[in-house]
Parts: C-alpha cells; structure tokens; sequence
C-alpha cells in the first residue's frame, strides 16, 4: 500500500456531522491512500500547498450528469420516482425488469411513452431505453432494437440473480452467443448483472465468482463487445474492468457502494433499506471502489441504481433487494468526491465518461450544487403507499440547484 498526494486544487474538508454513521473517518487532507501504484503522483508543489489549505468550496456547477442505471417501475410509483430523476439527471437508462420484462422493441416503446408522459410538464428529460435479455431474444430483435433509436443497451440479468430477473439469462454463453454476436456488429452495450446464482457460492462472493466463470470468458470470447459491468462492489471487479480494454470494458457505481459497508446491514439491528444487490461489501472493496471512481478513469461513470419499493415490501419477513436513491444521489456522490479530495474529478463521473462510452454526446446544460445543508424526506408518498429514501431524515450538503430547501 502506497500513499499518493493528490494534487486537487479542491481540498479544504467540511468536517460535516458524519451524516451516514457507518461511514469510516475520512483520510487527512489530500492524502489519499491509493492501492494501484500505476496513478500515484506525489509532487513537492502538492506537499507543500497542502500546509495552506485554500477556503473551502461553496458552490459546484458542473455539466448536467445522467443516470446510467435506473429503475423507474410504471404506474403509480413511476409517478411519484419520475419527477426526481428528472429534477438533476438529463437522461438515465431505464432498466427492463418490470412485471413482465420489457423483452422487445415494441415493448420499449410502449413504456417508454408511458415514461414521456409520465414526466413533469416542461422536463426534457430523456429515457434511455433497454432490452431484458433471455434464453430465447433473436438476433432479429437486436436489429429492431438498433433501428428504432430509442433502445440503447440490452441486460443481463442471470435467471435468479435479483429483483424480477427470474425470466433472465441460464446459461449466457451457451444460449445466447448469436445475440452477442448481433450486439457486436450494432454497437449494442451489453448491461450486466454481475452475479452467480449457484446456491453453493457465498453470498458475499458471488460477482467475484461471476467475473471468474462468466464475464471473463466472456470478454475473451467476445473482446468487440461492449460491456458495462453495473453497479460494482468488489475490488475484484475494479480489477477486471481496468484488466480490460478502455471504450470496451466500463463500470456502474452506486452512491450506496461508495458510501456504506455491509456493517450497515446489522448496524443496532436489521437495517433493511440497506439491503440491495449486489450486497454490501466489506470495507476493503468499499475503499479500492471509491479509489478506483476517483482516480479520474474514464471507465467509471454514475449509475444511481435507484430502486424503488414500498416500504412495507422492504420491512416484512423476506424483504426485497433495492435501494431508493434518486432524490439524494447527486449530494452523495458529491460527498464521496470531496472526503476524497477529488471534487475536481466529479463532474467526469457524473457527465462526461457515460456518454462518452456510449458514444452519445455529452449534455449542453449546468447543474449547480451548493454547499448548503438539507433535510431528506423520510419517505416520499405514492398512490398505495411510501418509499424510504436512502439517507432517510438525515441532513444532507451539496444541494443541487433546484432542489427545495427545507
Ligand atoms: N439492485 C437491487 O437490489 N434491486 C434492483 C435490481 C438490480 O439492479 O439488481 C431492483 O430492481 O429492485
Ligand atoms: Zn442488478
Ligand atoms: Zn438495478
């Protein structure tokens, strides 16, 4: 393990009240502890301006980020989880594991007008559509999908792997291989759940298992096929991805996995708007991901997996897998740049390397966010019901610009 002196000229540390109480101290001012030796740079300038810090940073304006890994549902939660993606986001790519799974273009289409007209009146905000990939999707459809101009990737989820995934993949490379061969050819990203389902592998190995077995095969059988591995959580999967080829091979990362350990799951007690998957982590993997999203690497970009549930269906007897971050993940990604002194490096996170993987182009309009605290909700409302936030009735910093103020 080496030390690296950053050279951020964004350094002075807030001090705040520690608003998520699993998080570990923050590392001193500008050192930041870094376990891939290849980015370290230590300077006498960075040494010496360390001494002074410069005044701390109260306000951010940084192009208008996109979410490149979210779940919008349909109906009533649809209505009520729109309007905050909406609010900070540009464009987001929408998941497909609705009931039932969004397995064709047409489908697409549907639900994402189902989206448009869903939005609050004046957003421009964009949908990015996705297929559900299963045993039996045609090359045919990938085609279909490329034509229609509003499907951008196509997802993995192995059968059985999370939250509606039981039509999902069995065996990606022996049933699925002309698909990807098709995805090759358009330029499709693949999206992928990173995860085994085999019950005799540990629940905390399971992306590391998968990458093993499935991804790295796959990669090798397929290396012109783009693939983003979402929401990492293992410094295993920071390896692998940055063992791959850059425009090829990129990663998703939560707020929650950046922020919180799998303390956070027993923390006084079962703390079940804790629990998503991929599980939390221990420590380790958290610090070698927010090392790895705050290098600076292109292959790292924002994807809230912002994963809405009813709060009775998260506090009952078999809770479900999923974390709703939407409304509080700009301040937290915010929060993760800063404790690491790399707030100069956010706006490439949150606005600039997923668009730039998916060729698309990067977003005209600024989002400003302001050192300034705010009060999150405890639950946001719906037809039949509430939803518990991430951060729920803490005091969050780094309020984006049109967020109201309590
Ligand atoms: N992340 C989760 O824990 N849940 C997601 C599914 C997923 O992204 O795996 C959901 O749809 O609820
Ligand atoms: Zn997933
Ligand atoms: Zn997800």
């Amino acid at each position: 393990m080496q030390i690296a002196i950053t050279t951020t000229t964004v350094s002075a540390h807030p001090h705040p009240k520690p608003l998520v109480s699993l998080l570990r101290p923050s590392p001193p001012h500008r050192v930041r502890i870094h376990p891939f030796s290849h980015r370290l740079s230590t300077t006498a300038s960075a040494m010496a301006s360390s001494v002074l810090p410069p005044p701390q940073q109260q306000q951010l304006t940084i192009t208008r980020p996109d979410d490149w890994h979210l779940h919008l549902r349909d109906g009533e939660v649809l209505a009520a989880v729109l309007p905050h993606s909406a609010r900070h986001f540009q464009r987001s790519i929408v998941m497909p594991n609705l009931k039932p799974p969004v397995t064709t273009t047409a489908r697409a289409l549907e639900y994402r007008e189902e989206i448009l007209r869903a939005l609050p009146p004046g957003s421009s905000f964009t949908p990015l559509m996705t297929l559900y990939l299963t045993d039996t999707t045609s090359p045919e459809e990938i085609k279909i999908a490329r034509k229609s101009g509003v499907v951008f990737a196509v997802k993995l989820y192995p059968a059985g792997a999370t939250t509606n995934s039981q039509d999902g993949v069995t065996d990606i490379l022996g049933k699925c291989l002309p698909v990807l061969e098709e995805m090759v050819r358009q330029g499709m990203p693949l999206l992928v759940h990173g995860e085994v389902t085999d019950p005799h592998v540990d629940t905390f190995d399971r992306e590391k298992v998968f990458i093993e077995r499935i991804l790295a095969p796959l990669v090798q059988k397929l290396p012109q096929l783009k693939i983003v591995m979402e929401h990492i959580t293992t410094m295993d999967a920071v390896n692998f991805v940055e063992s791959c080829k850059e425009g090829h091979v990129a990663a998703t990362v939560t707020p929650q996995h950046l922020l919180l350990n799998r303390n956070a799951l027993f923390q006084g007690g079962l703390q079940p708007h804790n629990y998503c998957l991929p599980v939390l982590k221990r420590e380790t993997h958290r610090q070698a991901i927010v090392s790895a999203v705050t290098s600076g690497s292109r292959q790292y970009f924002l994807g809230t997996d912002s994963a809405p549930h009813d709060k009775r269906m998260k506090e009952c007897s078999c809770g479900c897998a999923g974390i709703y971050s939407a409304p509080v993940a700009l301040s937290l990604y915010a929060k993760v740049f800063e404790q690491a002194g790399a707030l100069d490096k956010l706006e490439a996170f949150t606005s600039f390397n997923g668009p730039d993987f998916y060729g698309l182009p990067r977003n005209n309009s600024k989002i400003v966010l302001r050192r300034s605290g705010w009060k999150v909700p405890a639950t946001y409302a719906y037809g039949a019901g509430v939803i518990v936030p991430m951060s729920s009735g803490n005091t969050l910093e780094w309020l984006p610009s049109d967020q109201p103020e309590e």
